[in-house]
């Protein structure tokens, strides 16, 4: 298991980058980044985690959905690294929920998010994926995609 990275907390400014398109996905460099993000995911006990919050300003973030007691009913996810990842198509539908963020310890909010979104990414076999996502999974993604535009779901929070 490769080794857990220091997190960057709210308020400094490596948080708030418009982080960079990938180029090269197969960089050896890259694949590391990607073993140390799903590391620090899993040491942190979240259920996601974008490159800027550890100070790496790539368009890479992890998905690792698990049912929990505020969504019992969400996937159990193999940690899933998404590398320039799009929203192609959302629902008008939007619903609120509790999200938590581990650049914001400690506190929790109710945020509006779409139900549904239709996604695409590049995974980190270099595989393009088309993809629509529900619920928690779909809440999850549309958090981190967030993180790659320097937005903190505090600053969705209404
Ligand atoms: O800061 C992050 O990106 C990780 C964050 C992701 C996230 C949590 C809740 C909703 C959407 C996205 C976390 O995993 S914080 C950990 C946590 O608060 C939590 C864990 C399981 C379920 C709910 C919250
Ligand atoms: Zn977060």
């Amino acid at each position: 298991m490769a080794e857990s990275l220091q997190i960057t907390q709210l308020g400094n400014p490596a948080l708030r980058q418009q982080a960079q398109f990938v180029d090269n996905i197969q960089d050896k460099r890259l694949q590391q980044l990607i073993d140390a993000l799903i590391a620090t995911a899993v040491a942190s006990n979240g259920v996601g985690i974008a490159a800027p919050q550890v100070s790496q300003s790539f368009r890479l973030f992890i998905v690792a959905s698990r049912p929990n007691l505020r969504y019992p009913n969400a996937p159990q996810m193999e940690p899933t690294a998404m590398i320039n990842p799009q929203i192609i198509a959302h629902s008008t539908e939007i619903v609120k929920g509790w999200e938590g963020c581990l650049s914001v310890p400690g506190i929790r909010g109710l945020v509006p998010r779409y139900q549904t979104i239709e996604v695409e990414y590049t995974s980190r076999n270099s595989k393009v994926h088309r993809q629509v996502f529900t619920d928690f999974v779909a809440r999850i993604f549309q958090h981190e995609y967030d993180h790659l535009d320097g937005i903190v779901f505090l600053d969705r929070v209404e």
